[in-house]
């Protein structure tokens, strides 16, 4: 199925089952908070790995004890759809394994 827009009701839909996570713009984000550095940078490494998976990829931010994702989909012009939340889902289901809050 083609991928398309969500409208502001289902992104607002989706983003109440997903604690964190925001609109920012056209984007979803969320930024997580870890132990260390190393703790962020292999987070990041692991996001890394489904994005390439998932064949959509976030703008991705290691940060000193953090990570900073938004996304949303440029093959529909930059709006947020269903394979974002598909993203959002896996991250905090890896997030979650990396001990990130
Ligand atoms: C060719 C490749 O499938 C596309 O460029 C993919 C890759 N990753 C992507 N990531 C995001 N966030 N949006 C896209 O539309 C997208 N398209």
């Amino acid at each position: 199925m083609p991928l398309e827009p969500l409208s502001q009701k289902d992104i607002e839909e989706r983003l109440a089952e997903l604690p964190g996570w925001s609109l920012d713009g056209d984007r979803i984000a969320r930024s997580y908070r870890l132990g260390s550095h190393f703790a962020a940078a292999a987070l990041v490494v692991h996001i890394a790995q489904v994005q390439d998976e998932l064949d959509h990829h976030s703008d991705l931010r290691l940060g000193y004890h953090s990570v900073s994702l938004t996304v949303n989909t440029h093959s529909v012009g930059g709006a947020v759809t269903e394979k974002d939340f598909e993203l959002a889902r896996r991250v905090e289901e890896l997030a979650s394994g990396h001990g990130a809050s």
